[in-house]
């Protein structure tokens, strides 16, 4: 037997001008809600119950302030979601809103069709997504299975905790971190783990392209709109409609695209470069960025609302030198990788090597362990991988290796510098370069041709 009479209302409105309370209801039940209105704080936690499945709660109560009564909300019902009402222009309310837990804002005016769009998407949500189980695997997981991530760091553990969390919901997420940190595989992670995992993930990197192109690359171009712009074009807030949009690199997205991506992330609309139809979107972005972009919203080379708005839940990935106990095994799978690719058995490291491992700083991250594994793997004979196969490669400057380009070394020229400097150093003596590099004479020969030494 049902708990609840089918006709409760399920949806709580909170505002203190009647007017708008009555037009809320209205709308309500045009949209096939049960409201229940409350014009304050206090009358509106006594009318919570088991019944409501949402809450349109403005934050200028005149009894208890609207923050407040969220944390309320939350402590008794801390899966019921609060859509905040807040003024123009506050733009902080809104964010620490969503950070105690609300589920999205609104800012006062606004139209009632997107509050009625947010609840109804609230609704499928969660109609879809199972309560989440005391273990670790994770809703959305019925299409693919969902391997749960862990890690040896308590501090990657408890972002990971936070990561799968987020990973449920539809809200943008802002991952920060030093460069070769795993941004981008933790982007894809969360894709992986989000009821979106079965759809597009696709990733556009913000420096990459010139301003036009980005603009046409994010929201697609009409033809004719520029120059070369031959044919019509869907963009990739078109082609991820349904996904799952990584933007790398945010800090670095031109002043003039930013308003034009503030609007879609509010609006959830936009136009194509040269169209005149609105589009719609329904993809998830997840940005990423290397630099302290709270610092360039100050140096006034980002905009803040967009900061906000990007910045809804911040995944902060630790440099390799915060979470050492993770080298281990990152080393372990890195190399299970290599050998795959490369068809061969795989290595084992001596403790020598692990520990070697383990007191370098890794300025490059993991990326930098990847380069590293993949040199002394290059070099090495046998299935053994010992300390003189890394100690060379682990001399790295703290800005890591670059180029007389600027840019950071291959894996190719990375390897032919640390060759031609042993051989070189060993007087051009094969055996003495074999030895010194741990490999055989024969690879020594390989080497010489292969860099046109020979
Ligand atoms: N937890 C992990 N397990 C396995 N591989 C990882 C992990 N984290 C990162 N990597 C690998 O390390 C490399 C660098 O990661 P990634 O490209 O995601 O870093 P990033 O933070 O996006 O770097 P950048 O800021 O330079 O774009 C990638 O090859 C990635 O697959």
């Amino acid at each position: 037997m049902a708990r609840y009479p089918s006709d409760a209302p399920n949806l709580l409105i909170v505002d203190d001008d009647s007017t708008i309370q009555r037009l809320l209801e209205f709308a309500a039940k045009d949209h096939g809600w049960r409201p229940v209105a409350a014009g304050t704080g206090n009358h509106a936690l006594e009318l919570l119950d088991e019944a409501i499945e949402a809450v349109v709660l403005d934050h200028g109560l005149p009894d208890v302030e609207g923050m407040e009564v969220l944390s309320r909300i939350r402590d008794r019902f801390p899966d019921l979601p609060v859509i905040m009402l807040t003024g123009l222009n506050d733009a902080e309310t809104a964010v620490k809103a969503l950070r105690a837990g609300a589920a999205d804002y609104l800012t006062k005016p606004f139209e009632l069709k997107r509050l009625f769009d947010i609840l109804r998407e609230i609704r499928r949500e969660r109609k879809e997504i199972p309560a989440p189980a005391a273990t670790s695997t994770l809703p959305g997981s019925s299409v693919k299975a969902t391997k749960a991530l862990t890690s040896a760091s308590p501090k990657v553990r408890e972002l990971l905790r936070r990561l799968e969390k987020a990973a449920a919901l539809n809200s943008t997420i802002l991952l920060t971190g030093e460069s070769g940190t795993g941004k981008t595989y933790f982007a894809r992670e969360i894709h992986r783990l989000s009821p979106r995992s079965t759809e597009d993930f696709i990733t556009v990197s913000c420096p990459a392209l010139p301003r036009e192109l980005l603009e046409s690359e994010l929201f697609g171009h009409e033809r004719g709109s520029f120059t070369g712009a031959t044919s019509s074009r869907a963009g990739r807030f078109e082609q991820a409609s349904k996904g799952t949009l990584f933007l790398d690199e945010i800090g670095d997205l031109p002043a003039e695209l930013q308003p034009k991506l503030l609007n879609v992330l509010q609006d959830r609309e936009f136009f194509r470069v040269g169209g005149n139809k609105l589009l719609k979107t329904d993809t998830r972005v997840i940005a990423a960025t290397n630099v302290d972009l709270r610092a360039r919203v100050n140096a006034g080379g980002f905009r803040e609302d967009l900061y906000y708005r990007l910045n809804i839940i911040e995944l902060h990935i630790p440099p390799l030198r915060e979470r050492k106990e993770d080298i281990e095994g990152l080393a372990g799978d890195i190399l299970k990788r290599i050998a795959q690719r490369r068809g061969v058995e795989g290595w084992q490291l001596s403790e020598a090597a692990g520990a070697a491992l383990l007191a370098f700083d890794w300025p490059g991250n993991v990326r930098q362990l990847e380069n590293v594994l993949e040199r002394a793997t290059a070099f090495t004979d046998g299935t053994a991988l010992g300390e003189k196969d890394l100690a060379p490669l682990l001399e790295t400057r703290r800005d890591g290796p670059l180029g007389s380009s600027g840019r950071p070394l291959t894996l190719q020229e990375m390897e032919r510098d640390v060759f031609i400097q042993t051989y070189h150093r060993s007087g051009k003596n094969k055996a003495k370069t074999a030895r010194e590099l741990g490999i055989s004479e024969r690879s020594v020969y390989n080497l010489l041709e292969r860099h046109g030494l020979k």
